[in-house]
């Protein structure tokens, strides 16, 4: 599964993550949250993890961290990270991978700063700490940081504390405090949805630059597809605790496959459209445990086919779904071995995404 999703980001190189078969359970492990995942991200990319409103998009944030909730367990799969298994690792090297080789900037920034202490205590305790800097050096570092994530006077700001910061500010800090250890991998949970749009672009401006500059690689989490547009090179769409489409942005955008990714796009405001104008797909994501068999987002399609409610389809090689196809000829897409007249017109469409959905699955051989 991860060298057919390798193939689909047009890298080659080994991935820096790699997520294989990912499932996590709340309630003791009674409540499927996530089932399923996988993907991979080479080094220096960015992936974007996109869908509504309790699709599971924290947990795997969470998950990748190996810091689930209490009462959330994993309940199969493995996550492998720059070369190590994190799911057989003990929590003692867990420790030393996190803040460091992995780092996380969460949405509400004074969730993750401690009130208590000043700024600069709080960036130069990180390189103290995973780079075993001495006081003086890590302070220094602290200073740096801040004049690179484009926090004004930053000598002065070493000595405040959050409360004295604006939210953007604050975030600036998050991102100081996420790179002071240098890390391979940033997870970025939703950490623009506070701010005002304007602080918002400057932010993801920020965050590319930085990434442009030190090399890390991102999961960047978000239900907003406007930023998933600015900031990712690929995007993972998740509906009910799965994967339903896998692939570029570029894929994802001008030619989407699953008919959850076209209702996501469609309830994107259009230019000349008032701002908030935002038009909610119809109907509600089903909640944790509510999924029983066939596809999760069946209920909610406007393409549901019997063969939907049946059986989930699992992410597999997918065609640029021509949604106007009748579901017969549909049906010729998803179950022909070989491609018959109507699909093979719908294969010369055939692109290089995964998605979860009978109505647009192609067998592998026609994508040579
Ligand atoms: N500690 C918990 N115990 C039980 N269920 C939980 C817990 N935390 C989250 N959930 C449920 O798991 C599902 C996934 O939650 P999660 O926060 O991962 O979704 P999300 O996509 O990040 O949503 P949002 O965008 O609102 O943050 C939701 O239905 C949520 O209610």
């Amino acid at each position: 599964m991860s060298e057919q999703i390798n193939s689909i980001t047009g890298t080659s190189d080994a991935p820096l993550l790699s997520v294989t078969d990912l499932g996590v359970a709340y309630d003791g492990g009674r409540i499927p949250v996530l089932s399923g995942v996988s993907f991979s991200l080479a080094a220096g990319r960015t992936l974007g993890v996109v869908g509504e409103s309790g699709c599971g998009k924290s947990t795997l944030a969470q998950a990748l961290v190996q810091l689930l909730p209490a009462g959330a367990v994993r309940t199969g799969g493995r996550i492998d990270f720059n070369g190590r298994e994190l799911t057989a690792l003990p929590e003692t090297a867990l420790r030393d991978i996190r803040g460091k080789d992995i780092a996380m900037i969460l949405q509400d920034p004074l969730s993750s700063l401690n009130p208590l202490l000043r700024i600069g205590t709080q960036i130069a305790e990180v390189s103290q700490r995973h780079l075993k800097l001495p006081r003086r050096s890590a302070w220094d570092r602290a200073r740096e940081l801040l004049a690179s994530v484009r926090l004004s006077e930053p000598a002065q700001r070493l000595r405040e504390y959050p409360h004295q910061l604006s939210g953007g500010m604050r975030q600036r800090v998050a991102g100081a405090i996420a790179l002071a250890a240098s890390p391979k991998l940033l997870i970025a949970d939703e950490p623009t949805t506070a701010l005002d749009p304007t602080v918002q672009v400057q932010y993801l401006r920020l965050l590319k630059g930085l990434q442009r500059e030190h090399g890390f690689s991102m999961v960047f989490i978000t239900h907003d597809l406007g930023v998933v547009a600015n900031i990712c090179d690929e995007v993972a769409v998740m509906y009910a605790g799965r994967i339903v489409e896998l692939g570029t942005t570029a894929d994802i955008f001008k030619t989407p496959a699953h008919p959850y990714t076209r209702a996501l796009l469609d309830s994107l405001p259009r230019i000349g459209e008032r701002a908030g104008s935002l038009r909610a797909i119809s109907g509600q994501p089903p909640r944790p445990g509510q999924v029983t068999g066939g596809c999760a987002f069946a209920p909610r399609c406007p393409h549901v086919m019997p063969k939907c409610r049946e059986a989930s389809p699992t992410l597999l090689a997918s065609v640029a779904a021509d949604l106007s196809l009748d579901s017969s000829v549909a049906s010729s897409v998803a179950s022909s071995p070989v491609p018959s007249s109507p699909a093979s017109t719908a294969t010369t469409r055939a692109r290089r995404s995964l998605a979860a959905c009978w109505l647009t699955q192609v067998p592998a051989e026609a994508h040579a």
